[in-house]
């Protein structure tokens, strides 16, 4: 994406990002923590409890190891209770935390600017959404709980072990950063590992994405060896990944198991040269070895585990880099300054004024799509937008609608400029696209969406004026029929009619429509269109025009040419003009029936 480069921001701004998302949860989170006191009685009493049965057996005391007994397994019962409720609450507090980073992810997505969306894989962004967010908070929870745990435990078992030798004591804990930090020569061939395996698991979501979309494609042109290569390759790629990543991850966990050993087996020389001259009892050294791993234990396996750390920084970098993006909002407005920014015109329904658009990323394009492009629509006129294929038809609707933003001049409907906010701007306009989108769910929510505020009735009569209420009653169960992804088990004619129908229910004063040509028979066509006349009838419109019948009908039609307004007028006067709409009329839309009626 066009945001920051992953793999870049340090682990002090991930934590400083990541944590307030634990805010709402601090009470769990504190309880989470605090129950972790039971795996440290645990992990520290081991070494008494092992030491007292060893003492207590050396003295063959039935009683009291009949006690000891008792108090032992009572203790374990209170413990285990304790560290369930402990993992209770952990997966609670991360689970939530995950969710809202989620939440805040598949909010913003909406917020991203249409450009910036279509560059972008779909599969990528799910990737972003799912396994990278649950990811980043792993490391968030992993941090808290076990650098707090290990911070502790090596604490307690180092004052325990310095009770019995200071020095002993000192080696020990003296060892663990050596341990720690020679392990970190890892961590940037990991990060950046990291960040490939992530995109490489898009990459492959996002073919079997593309594979299931257009499943029909697929089938019809037999592409499932083309796809299954594609996927084996990317497979592959992903496999040498991983594989190099284990490699590494083993690397360091035996680098640090190894300077681990080296010193526990010359403390262990020490301890027991020191029972065999008698200053220690066989339940000491037990203990002793036992706690001299306690205070080891934290270095060796934060420097281990910290591989999983840096692989959830490249996940969290991920993720930071849609939260980061500006919003479509934020984009700034006309930047070339061409022109000088002159109020909306509140009379005009529709006002493109001086714009200029490139899609070149590059600042001063010198040959952008748009340049000064003017258009003017009076509130109630019906224009037919026509041009050759690459005129910009498309880009001029999206423009409309604040999908595009222009590289400078304005857009301006009933008054509103999208400097003033998109969703102002947006309310005054429908758009009822060619290939209609619909959602899974029930017919009313696809013609409400699930507006609470619509009444069935409204519903009802937005439904038969868009001529669909007729097929609807009859489906099996009307308007709560579940339709699938994409309107599964509607035509393509049902399905424009639904898109008309909400078209009417919105009520909003500018219609942009691009006409269905060839994706209906006659008879869809027909009922499709009646249904359009009816929506187009004291509103204002603006059609990308494929019939004949809409540019007849027009008040005005525009002939777009490379990206510049090239004619307008009526079919008449642009016919006997022999220009490019001329040109057009030959190719496009001429039909045999329609040299009769010309
Ligand atoms: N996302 C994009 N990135 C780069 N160039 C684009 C993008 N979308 C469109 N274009 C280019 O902009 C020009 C205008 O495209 P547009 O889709 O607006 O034309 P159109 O008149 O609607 O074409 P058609 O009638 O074939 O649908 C074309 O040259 C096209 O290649």
């Amino acid at each position: 994406m066009t945001t920051r480069e992953a793999g870049k921001l340090p682990l002090r701004t991930v934590l400083g990002r990541l944590l307030p998302y634990a805010s709402p949860y601090r009470l769990g989170l504190l309880l989470a923590t605090l129950l972790l006191a039971a795996r440290l009685v645990m992990d520290i009493g081991l070494a008494a409890i092992q030491q007292l049965f060893i003492d207590t057996i050396n003295s063959a005391d039935m009683d009291s190891l009949l006690r000891l007994s008792v108090i032992v397994a009572s203790a374990c019962v209170v413990i285990i209770l304790c560290l369930m409720l402990q993992h209770y609450y952990r997966f609670v507090v991360q689970s939530r935390m995950s969710w809202d980073l989620r939440a805040a992810l598949f909010n913003k997505t909406h917020r991203l600017p249409f450009r910036q969306i279509q560059s972008m894989h779909s599969g990528d962004l799910t990737s972003r959404n799912t396994k990278d967010a649950e990811a980043a908070m792993g490391t968030v929870s992993s941090i808290i709980y076990d650098l707090s745990y290990n911070l502790l435990l090596c604490f307690v078992s180092f004052l325990y072990l310095a009770s019995m030798d200071v020095w002993l004591a000192l080696l020990a804990l003296g060892s663990g950063p050596v341990v720690f930090f020679s392990s970190r020569f890892f961590d940037r061939k990991l990060r950046q590992l990291s960040t490939r395996i992530y995109e490489a698991e898009a990459q492959l979501r996002g073919i079997l994405q593309e594979t299931l979309q257009g499943v029909k494609i697929v089938r019809a042109f037999s592409l499932e060896t083309m796809l299954q290569d594609k996927y084996a390759a990317e497979r592959t790629r992903l496999n040498r990944l991983l594989l190099r990543h284990a490699l590494l991850t083993t690397l360091l966990w035996n680098s640090a198991a190894f300077i681990n050993n080296l010193v526990m087996v010359v403390c262990a020389g020490f301890i027991a040269y020191s029972a065999i001259k008698g200053g220690t009892s066989a339940g000491e050294v037990l203990a002793f070895i036992i706690l001299m791993g306690r205070v080891q234990w934290p270095f060796v396996h934060m420097s281990q585990t910290w591989g999983g750390v840096q692989q959830s920084l490249g996940a969290a970098d991920r993720v930071f880099s849609v939260l980061d993006a500006p919003s479509e909002d934020d984009i700034p407005h006309g930047h070339r300054s061409l022109h000088s920014e002159t109020a909306p015109d509140e009379s005009a329904a529709l006002t493109i004024h001086g714009a200029y658009y490139s899609y070149s990323a590059a600042p001063n394009d010198q040959t952008p799509l748009f340049r000064d492009l003017n258009l003017h629509i009076r509130h109630s006129e019906t224009v037919a937008l026509v041009g050759p294929s690459g005129s910009g038809k498309t880009t001029l609707m999206r423009m409309c609608c604040g999908l595009l933003r222009p590289d400078a001049g304005h857009v301006s409907v009933y008054g509103h400029s999208a400097s003033g906010g998109l969703a102002e701007l947006r309310s005054r306009i429908t758009y009822v696209p060619q290939s209609p989108y619909l959602f899974s769910g029930t017919i009313r929510d696809n013609i409400a969406f699930s507006s609470d505020v619509v009444s069935d009735e409204e519903i009802r009569e937005a439904a038969r004026l868009a001529g669909a209420d007729d097929f609807i009653q009859k489906l099996p169960a009307g308007y709560e029929t579940l339709i699938g992804e994409h309107g599964t088990g509607l035509s393509g004619g049902q399905r424009q009619r639904i898109a008309i129908a909400r078209a009417f229910l919105r009520n909003a004063p500018l219609l942009l429509l691009d006409e269905a040509t060839s994706a209906l028979d006659n008879e869809s066509e027909q009922l499709v269109q009646q249904s359009l006349d009816r929506l187009m009838q004291n509103r204002t419109t603006l059609v990308i025009a494929h019939r004949l019948s809409t540019v007849r009908n027009a008040t005005r039609i525009i002939v777009l040419d490379k990206g510049a307004v090239a004619e307008e007028g009526t079919h008449d006067s642009l016919l006997s003009s022999n220009g490019v709409y001329a040109e057009l009329y030959r190719l496009q839309f001429k039909e045999p029936e329609a040299e009769a009626i010309l």
